[in-house]
Order: C-alpha cells, then sequence, then structure tokens
C-alpha cells in the first residue's frame, strides 16, 4: 500500500500581520509592519535590507525579547505575543541562543570558563569541550579573550549560545566587526551547526553576498518584507564573492 502522502513539517515561527510601533513621548516609530512569515525547523534564513528596514526589531521578537504590538507570533504551541515577562524569559532561556555583534564575553574568564556560565541554567547542556570543538577553538579553551582575535571570540560568543542545544539561534550582525576573511569562518561555523544540530538559524547582515549561504532569503525594507527568496543550493562561504 502507497504511503500517505507526507505533510509538511508545521512551521516553527509563524507570524501574522506581525507589527510593532516604537513610542516615546509623542513620536513614534512604526518598525516592523503587517509582516507574515513562517520559519521551518532547521532553516538557515538570512535577513537582509537597509539600515532601519526592521531587521533588528524582527529578531529581537522572534527571540522573545521584545514583544510585538500588532499581530501574531507564534513559536510551535508558545504564543509569544500573548507571552507575558516570565514566560519570555523561560522560552529564551530553553529554547533560543543569542549571537550578536560584539562578543560580550567576561574578560576575566577563559574561552571554556565563559561558555560553562551557560550550563548552569540549561536543563541538557552539551559538554563545554563538545561546544569548544564545533566552533573549532579546543585548542584555545584556556586562553582569556584578550589573547583570542575578534573571530575566535566571536566563535566563543557562539558556543556559549550552543551549549545549551537551542532549537532556534538567532545572529544579529555576527560579522560586523569581522574583516571578510574571519567574517567567512563564523558564518561556515553558523551553517556547520544548523546542518549538524539541525538548529533553525536566522542571521542578520548588511552583505548581501551572504545570502547564497542560506536555504531562504527574506528581504526587509521599510518595516515590510518585501520578498522572498530560495536557494535551490546553498552555497559554501568559499563558493562566496564578497
Ligand atoms: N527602542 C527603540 N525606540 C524607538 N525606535 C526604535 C527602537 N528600536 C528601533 N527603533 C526604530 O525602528 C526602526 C527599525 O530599527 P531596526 O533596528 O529594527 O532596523 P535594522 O534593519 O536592524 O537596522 P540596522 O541595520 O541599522 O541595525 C528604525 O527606524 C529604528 O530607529
Amino acid at each position: 500500500m502507497a504511503a500517505p502522502p507526507s505533510s509538511p513539517p508545521p512551521p516553527v515561527f509563524r507570524a501574522r500581520r506581525l507589527g510593532k510601533t516604537y513610542r516615546a513621548g509623542d513620536v513614534e516609530v512604526v518598525a516592523l509592519r503587517e509582516v507574515d512569515l513562517d520559519i521551518a525547523a532547521g532553516e538557515f534564513v538570512v535577513l537582509l535590507g537597509p539600515s532601519g528596514s526592521g531587521k533588528s526589531t524582527l529578531l529581537n521578537i522572534l527571540g522573545g525579547l521584545e514583544v510585538a504590538t500588532t499581530g501574531s507570533l507564534s513559536y510551535l504551541d508558545h504564543d509569544l505575543t500573548a507571552a507575558g515577562d516570565d514566560a519570555l524569559t523561560r522560552y529564551r532561556r530553553d529554547h533560543v541562543g543569542f549571537v550578536f555583534q560584539f562578543y560580550n564575553l567576561i574578560p576575566s574568564l577563559t574561552a571554556y570558563e565563559n561558555v560553562a556560565l551557560v550550563t548552569d541554567i540549561a536543563t541538557n547542556p552539551m559538554p563545554i569541550d563538545e561546544a569548544l570543538e564545533r566552533v573549532a577553538l579546543s585548542a584555545r579553551r584556556d586562553h582569556f579573550p584578550s589573547q583570542l582575535s575578534g573571530g575566535e571570540q566571536q566563535r566563543v560568543a557562539i558556543a556559549r549560545a550552543i551549549v545549551k542545544r537551542p532549537q532556534v539561534l538567532l545572529c544579529d550582525e555576527p560579522t560586523g566587526a569581522l574583516d571578510y576573511a574571519t567574517g567567512k569562518l563564523v558564518l561556515d561555523v553558523i551553517s556547520r551547526i544548523n546542518l549538524e544540530l539541525g538548529t533553525t538559524a536566522l542571521v542578520i547582515t548588511h552583505n548581501a553576498a551572504i545570502a547564497g549561504m542560506a536555504d531562504r532569503v527574506v528581504y526587509l525594507a521599510d518595516g515590510r518584507v518585501q520578498r522572498v527568496e530560495n536557494n535551490a543550493r546553498r552555497v559554501t562561504s568559499a563558493e562566496l564573492a564578497w
């Protein structure tokens, strides 16, 4: 008997008419407008768009750092638009790893200790040495941030983000402070983690050349999703010209 046709897996994120308006006194800034977006488990998505187009706002809302002002957003069966502070804190702790442009490592702790800090509050962390191995930094485990290059520090920050085995990895300009070659290395690490661990990854960049590394590219303009492109094939950073 033929197997029933398999339906596509439900999206991990489902945003509908998502909007965010910032208010400061009489001034209103509309950062996101009516964003409809589904993100599947295990996808690698790049967010592109000009400065001020709403990329960080969208990423922060997906990561539970901010709450939308209109529309709806769910992560699996969590309603992130209705969640209070405690629920959002639990959501971030249990499901999301963040990587930012600046690494925010603690200078007085080694690479190993910076990663270890996070495991206290994780329910099922991977061994710290495995996290460092996954970012190719085993040999530097006992070095302090000041003894590491920018790219190496960012890789420690990635190890810190993935050690708790998050289902989602959100990266806001992870290569923004790095030179060309180092930035490529960091992107390769993110791409490998996405493939090897199945972690859903969203990466913000200003660099359109990076788009080829993703499964899907979401272009934002003026707070809206302008277009979405699917890549037939993901390229490695070695194949990128940027
Ligand atoms: N906390 C805030 N208060 C008021 N306005 C804000 C706040 N955060 C962001 N904005 C505004 O929202 C809009 C979108 O900002 P956002 O940081 O999401 O854009 P972006 O695409 O990430 O930009 P960039 O590439 O420069 O980081 C901008 O006009 C910005 O000034």
